[in-house]
């Protein structure tokens, strides 16, 4: 480790602290080490350096503050290979990237956000109406569910079922992609340049991402040149995609960017929200007692006669604390998408070098057990007894809840829609439903595991059984009663559905009447 940069773990020669880093579960590693070194620590990757930032005031005063010089992304060689350049997530803070995040930008702004919300609301329902028919399939009727909200809201073309070829395609690409990305499944390229030039046939990693972009570009420009022709028809339904189309000169947006801006926001969107809900399943089978407490107050408030609304949101104060229970629970990054620094930085009198890695350690942060009681435990009263839910006696002025959203120039710009997503389900799975766990053998309730979580750069629990059963039979019609009503916003949406899907639209809704 060079002079005058932050304390870290001791380093061996060539490698610094790289042979030290766990190829899964990294927050881990990285909070236990900020637990020794303190909330701003370095890390020596090889030649390189990364800095740790477990403490709330470091990543407002670097990320936030200085926000210009800590917007790049390390260099991701797979990042490069894949999308060229052009995924926003993984891209370097080029000309192309800041065109790129400023049309992102320009699309989810929360008043856009706001002219999508029927669409959220109705596959919210159509959400539920899924877990009442068939809850064992939660898992993917979640993933169904984040698909085909970014779906239509992006391209104005719904998914119907999980199986529908666009959700199909997009999870399987996705799989494959993200299993690419994940620490260990390739040589280490970035460190060890050289490694990019070993002959394709003995690199399965080449083969593996000339697929993936392959599998890539067929959804994410297919789905663009169809809403371009939906739009040329003069079908258009007011999508994000439309709004690009009709500005792409305004926003300086050629055919790649279109392409690839929309295609990594449905990774974005689906991912993220998705791992979030399938989390709150799980802490709600876990946790029966905050369970109870949710539906108390949602009983209180809302009733049995009608759906909860957005609006009901503001007489629910455990409601809202079990919303920023989940994201401290589970961060969805909980290391947040590394930032890296575009020029050399001093802090507290030590030296971050130019072209640092800088990662927010939000599971540090949300599980350091001197601010918060058995941070390991999901209890949403935390929150309602102090504002950032730190236990009593601690000053959790410099933490916000949306550092799971990142911080600075990167900060995800999704969060208007995600927190859309986010209110919207939570208020219907408590009214609509108990969450309960499975039951084994001999019919004696089975423990979930709540640490039980694939491991990446965005985390969500295994596939995991419970019982979900609707709260009572009024609630069940009425969940029925507001499907139906919900044809009117779903078939704006449903263009070129497969023989299959219109079955199964068509079933559905037959069946309901
Ligand atoms: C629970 C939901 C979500 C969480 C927890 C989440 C979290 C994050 C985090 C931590 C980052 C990195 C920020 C940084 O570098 O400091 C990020 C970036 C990003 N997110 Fe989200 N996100 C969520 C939902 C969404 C949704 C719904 C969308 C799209 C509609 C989205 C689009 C993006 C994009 C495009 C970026 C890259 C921004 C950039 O590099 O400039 N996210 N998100």
């Amino acid at each position: 480790r060079e002079p005058g940069l932050p304390p870290g773990p001791p380093t061996t020669f060539i490698l610094g602290n790289l042979h030290q880093l766990p190829t899964k579960f990294a927050h881990y590693k990285f909070s236990e080490w900020a637990r020794i070194y303190g909330g701003f620590y370095s890390l020596k990757m090889s030649s390189g350096t990364a800095i740790v930032l477990t403490d709330p005031t470091a990543v407002k005063e670097l990320i936030d503050k200085r926000g210009a010089t800590m917007a790049d992304r390390p260099a991701l060689h797979l990042g490069e290979v894949v999308a060229r350049g052009l995924n926003l997530v993984l891209a370097r803070y080029t000309e192309d990237y800041k065109i790129l995040r400023c049309a992102a930008q320009a699309i989810l702004t929360p008043q856009a956000t706001a002219r999508h919300l029927h669409i959220q609301h109705a596959e919210s329902i159509q959400l539920v109406h899924d877990l009442l028919r068939t809850p064992e399939s939660f898992y993917t009727h979640i993933q169904r569910y984040s698909n085909s909200v970014i779906l239509s809201v992006l391209y104005g073309k719904r998914s119907p079922r999980f199986e529908t070829p666009e959700t199909a395609t997009f999870y399987k690409v996705e799989h494959e992609w993200t299993t690419l990305l994940e620490a260990g499944a390739t040589p280490p390229l970035d460190y060890f340049p050289f490694l990019k030039y070993v002959p394709e046939r003995w690199a399965k990693w080449k083969r593996d991402c000339k697929y993936v972009r392959q599998v890539q570009r067929e959804m994410y420009f297919g789905l663009l040149d169809k809403t371009r022709e939906r739009v040329q028809r003069g079908e258009g339904n007011g999508s994000y995609v439309e709004e690009l189309i009709t500005r792409q000169k305004e926003l300086g947006m050629d055919r790649e960017m279109m392409g690839y801006l929309s295609g990594v926001i449905i990774e974005t969107g689906s991912e993220t929200t998705t791992a979030y809900l399938q989390t709150l399943v799980l802490a709600l089978v876990a946790y029966p007692e905050a369970q109870r407490k949710a539906q108390e107050e949602m009983d209180r408030v809302v009733g049995d006669d009608r759906m909860p609304t957005l609006d009901d949101l503001e007489n629910m104060p455990y409601i809202r604390a079990m919303i920023l229970e989940t994201h401290r629970f589970r961060p969805v990054t909980p290391l947040g998408i590394p930032h890296a620094t575009l020029t050399a930085e001093e802090y507290r009198g030590y030296v971050i070098p130019k072209g640092s890695t800088i990662f927010i350690n939000a599971w540090g942060i949300f599980h350091d057990p001197d601010r918060y009681d058995d941070p390991e435990d999901f209890i949403p009263d935390r929150y309602l007894l102090s504002p950032n839910g730190t236990k009593p006696g601690v000053d959790g002025s410099d933490l916000r809840p949306n550092f799971v959203f990142g911080a600075g120039r990167r900060i995800c710009p999704g969060i208007h829609l995600a927190e859309n997503t986010i209110k919207l389900n939570i208020m219907n799975f408590v009214w609509a439903f108990d969450f309960k766990k499975p039951l084994g053998p001999d019919g004696s309730p089975v423990d979930v595991d709540p640490m039980a979580y694939i491991p990446g750069l965005t985390i969500k629990p295994f596939p995991f059984k419970c019982r979900i059963t609707p709260r009572t039979d009024g609630k069940a019609e009425i969940i029925e009663r507001e499907f139906l009503e919900a044809t009117e916003t779903f078939t704006k949406f449903e263009f070129e559905l497969t023989p299959e899907d219109q079955e199964f639209v068509a079933k559905e809704r037959a069946t309901t009447m």
